[in-house]
């Protein structure tokens, strides 16, 4: 049979990274090695699929911009509309690939697989992940199971689907996890088994397009803890930022100050997204905050950082918070 056609596009990151020895897995540079060295170094690919690869970018993730994600979403979009193109694979920085994953997730418009793969050790150390996870990923890309199912992050042999996971260690090769909600499934010997799919909605049934788009509205993340202060919040606003995602302790709850100033912000015309800081459970619309009368939303089971994602994507369809809140329950 004729093997799938698989498209790496390189971004950088550790699973591109060299450190001087190989037991250095600490104190390495991520994004030194181009894709062609990185397809080199896994002969076994050309066993599920024809591959190419293509350098977009080569940094490291944690300084993964807006204008990255445009750039690299409207990349993935041309190139799936090939028809010699069966899947993408994106090589990246782990530090904010469920980040990336959640806004292609929303952006791609196609049911063609997109696979997300990074390491956690350079490809210098011994017993490097960035090959098998490579491997697996290609597998992925290139497999019919993976149709449809939107965006996935292949690493250790996991199977996570872009909205639900989380980086949840800083060091170790099982970091990624999807708390509770749970992986989809698992790569055993270059063969995908799902297990579970998101019910949300992604890539070809969303109302996101970004073909137009050459920046995205201006949207920051305010952190709470106790003895939490206005301090960043007035400095966002400040700057102009049309949106706040304020990650709340607790079920997204705010301190008095807190509250009283993003109330004051929201009738400026600001959006204020409620989510928490915690990591598992949903922020609750209407608890101990009345976000009826703040008209304030809530991020649902979405972390910071995704619902900093969901809330620049709706702002550029809408300024109604009820509309708003409606897509934080839709994907
Ligand atoms: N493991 C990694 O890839 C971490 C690296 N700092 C990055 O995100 O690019």
């Amino acid at each position: 049979a004729e093997k799938p056609k698989v498209v790496i596009l390189a971004t950088g990151g550790t699973i591109a990274g060299t450190g001087n020895t190989s037991t250095t897995t600490v104190g390495y540079t991520a994004a030194k090695i181009g894709v062609d060295a990185l397809i080199a170094a896994v002969p076994e690919l050309s066993k599920v699929a024809d591959v190419s690869g293509e350098q977009v970018f080569q940094i490291a993730s944690e300084s993964m911009t807006n204008d990255h994600w445009l750039k690299l979403a409207k990349k993935v979009n041309e190139t799936l509309k090939r028809k010699d193109v069966d899947g993408v694979v994106i090589t990246h920085g782990t530090d904010t690939i469920e980040e990336t994953a959640y806004f292609l997730n929303l952006v791609v418009k196609s049911n063609k697989p997109v696979v997300i793969v990074g390491a956690m050790r350079p490809a210098t150390a011994i017993s490097a992940d960035g090959p098998i996870n490579l491997y697996n990923a290609v597998a992925l890309a290139g497999s019919k199971e993976a149709i449809g199912q939107g965006v996935l992050v292949a690493l250790n042999d996991e199977i996570q689907g872009a909205r639900d996971v989380v980086k949840t260690n800083t060091m170790t090769t099982n970091t990624f996890r999807s708390p509770e909600l749970g992986s989809l499934g698992y790569i055993v010997s270059g063969k995908p088994n799902f297990y579970r799919a998101s019910t949300r909605k992604h890539t070809s049934n969303t109302e996101f397009d970004v073909s137009k788009l050459d920046s995205l509205p201006a949207v920051n993340i305010a952190y709470g803890s106790a003895n939490a202060n206005t301090l960043a919040i007035d400095a966002f606003a400040a700057a102009g930022d049309v949106g706040i995602v304020y990650a709340g302790t607790g079920n997204g709850s705010l301190a008095a100050p807190v509250r009283a100033r993003l109330t004051e912000l929201r009738q400026k015309g600001i959006h204020i997204n409620r989510s928490s800081r915690i990591s598992n459970g949903p922020t609750i619309r209407n608890g101990e905050n009345n976000d009826d009368k703040t008209d304030f939303t809530v991020a649902d089971t979405l972390s910071p950082q995704k619902a900093r994602i969901l809330l620049m994507l709706a702002l550029t369809k809408t300024k109604d918070s009820q509309e708003i809140q409606r897509m934080f329950y839709t994907y």
